[in-house]
């Protein structure tokens, strides 16, 4: 059995870094984990990268082959936490998304498969690998890439988990926090896979009185203070909006700072409990319980 986490969350959610942190953890542990790149136009890591997508695609290679402007993607990826204003930039994203991460993102489809039974070969049986996915949100909300990719690994016999990292930034401003939790639950419903919600950049967050509105959101609370921020035209859509996510009741949020190694722990113990990592070992040890033995 291999184990994997998927760290997927809007550009510049902290998932590079949260992969580099728990590398760090890991090795601190003694405890083995791989890093798989998949972001066609990540640029440089702090972390050991075992597998690196950029092997198989990369993003100049795109904009050559289809005469792309560096302008299309990159652009459009830098400025992606400015469209998540309101619960409708969701939507203008999907229009504006530029044409060139589509190609990559079919061009991927095409020949992940094969790529990934190459270079995953050599990761089974006890296996701990994490995902540092790119930050676009078509590729977790409707774009089957993802969907395939886990699937792929689930026939590998991997328990794969999905680790979705927002920005505690977003909870400044009830809008976007609410963008974050859809595109979660986007997530959630697309990838069918035991999910963990990280609220990453705790150390930036100074004030922590109405922190836990937003890690365990009460509905109410929620739909209240959108109502307050928005226009009156907008009040059927947020309780709609917040009956939505009332009745996953699947949207809360560990707070993940990294500055504290105990956060880093805690995390760790959420995700692998998720995906039963360790329950193996448990079952080994308990088969040579010495209360066993006398019976
Ligand atoms: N203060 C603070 N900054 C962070 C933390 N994690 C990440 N950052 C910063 O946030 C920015 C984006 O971090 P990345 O780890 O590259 O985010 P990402 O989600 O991998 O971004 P994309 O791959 O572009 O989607 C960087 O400038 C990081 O230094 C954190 O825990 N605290
Ligand atoms: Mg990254």
């Amino acid at each position: 059995m291999g184990y994997a986490q998927l760290v997927i969350g809007p550009a510049g959610s902290g998932k590079s870094t949260y992969c580099s942190s728990l590398h760090q953890h890991c090795e601190t542990l003694g405890r083995s984990i791989h890093i798989v790149n998949l972001d066609p136009a990540a640029e440089n890591f702090d972390y050991p990268v075992a597998v690196d997508i950029r092997e198989l695609i990369n993003l100049e290679d795109v904009m050559e082959e289809f005469g792309l402007g560096p302008n299309g993607a990159l652009m459009h990826c830098m400025e992606y936490p400015l469209y998540f204003h309101t619960v409708w930039t969701l939507y203008d994203l999907f229009l504006l998304y530029p044409e060139s991460l589509i190609h990559i993102i079919r061009e991927l489809e095409d020949s992940l498969d094969d790529w990934l039974t190459e270079e995953l070969d050599n990761y089974l049986d006890d296996d701990y690998l994490v995902f540092d996915c790119p930050g676009q949100i078509e590729l977790f909300s409707h774009v089957p890439v993802l969907k395939n990719f886990v699937e792929h690994l689930q026939r590998k016999n991997f328990n794969v988990c999905a680790v979705y990292l927002l920005d505690s930034q977003f909870i400044t401003d009830v809008t976007k926090f609410i963008s974050g939790c859809m595109a979660s639950l986007s997530a959630m419903i697309q990838l069918e896979l035991p999910h963990v919600n990280l609220l990453s950049k705790m150390d930036l967050v100074t004030d922590k009185r109405h922190l836990e509105d937003y890690l365990t959101p009460e509905p109410v609370t929620l739909l209240a203070e959108l109502n307050k921020r928005m226009g009156p035209q907008f009040l059927k859509l947020n309780k709609a909006l917040m009956e939505l996510v009332d009745e996953y009741s699947m949207v809360s949020f560990i707070p993940l700072d990294l500055r504290k190694e105990t956060s880093i722990q805690y995390v760790l113990a959420q995700i692998d409990n998720a995906i039963q990592y360790g329950e193996d070992a448990d079952v080994k040890i308990r088969d040579f319980d010495p209360e066993d033995a006398d019976e």
